[in-house]
């Protein structure tokens, strides 16, 4: 019986379509708005900065908002760029203008998981902040009191095994104690490699992927910690 859960969010609690067709259109069409009008405030002035430095450096506001659009086009998973949208999607939470998505099954079975005393984390390459928004405000309620924890980039990659041993260290839990949920094969080898368990949840939404040799899922219904 593993003593912990940590959980992927995009195609895991969550579905694809959410993030790719509501939270990043959203993120992308408020980024030059957002920036003229914030981009003094010291969190987000840092995190325009560490962008800048990414990017190479020497861009002005305009060229950098160029930047981090294409990379949102582009998935990228790094720390400025994920940081600025949790800052965005903040406000369109806040106004109703989408509520977090999270699969009915998810929902239910992170209650009982959390009731029979489970530890719940979330591992997303989405900011803390961000992963605290979507759970906070689903249409099955606050589901934030359910997790211990949250991890995002500064932890390290999700496709790194050393991700996964900063987790179990900071659980103070040997890996085999600690179950790891994702619906990308790439995350679960990495967390499979540090000697965690896993779980790839194939939820039928975007291509079809090879879990290899983890055990799978087609909903949490279907993981029996
Ligand atoms: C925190 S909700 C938005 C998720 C996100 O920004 C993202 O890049 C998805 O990453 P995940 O690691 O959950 O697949
Ligand atoms: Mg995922």
């Amino acid at each position: 019986m593993p003593q912990a859960i940590v959980t992927d969010i995009e195609g895991t609690t969550s579905s694809l379509s959410f993030v790719h067709e509501v939270l990043f259109p959203y993120a992308a069409r408020h980024l030059p708005a957002f920036v003229r009008a914030h981009g003094q405030d010291l969190q987000v002035r840092r995190l325009l900065e560490a962008a800048r430095q990414m990017a190479g450096g020497g861009l002005d506001d305009t060229g950098l908002v160029e930047v981090l659009l294409r990379w949102m086009d582009e998935d990228r998973k790094v720390g400025p760029l994920k940081g600025l949208q949790g800052l965005l999607w903040e406000e369109g939470y806040r106004q109703g203008h989408f509520q977090g998505h999270v699969y009915e099954d998810a929902a239910r079975c992170l209650r009982e998981w959390n009731a029979r005393g489970l530890r719940l984390y979330v591992y997303s390459s989405g900011s803390v902040h961000a992963q605290m928004l979507l759970f906070s405000h689903t249409p099955f309620g606050d589901l934030t009191p359910l997790f211990r924890g949250y991890f995002d980039t500064g932890m390290g990659g999700k496709k790194e095994p050393a991700s996964y041993e900063g987790i179990a260290r900071e659980l103070g839990l040997p890996g085999g104690d600690i179950l790891f949920l994702s619906d990308v094969r790439a995350e679960l080898d990495a967390a499979a490699a540090s000697g965690l368990r896993t779980c790839c949840v194939m939820r039928g939404e975007g291509p079809s992927v090879d879990p290899g040799p983890h055990p799978v899922a087609r909903s949490f219904d279907d993981i029996a910690p």
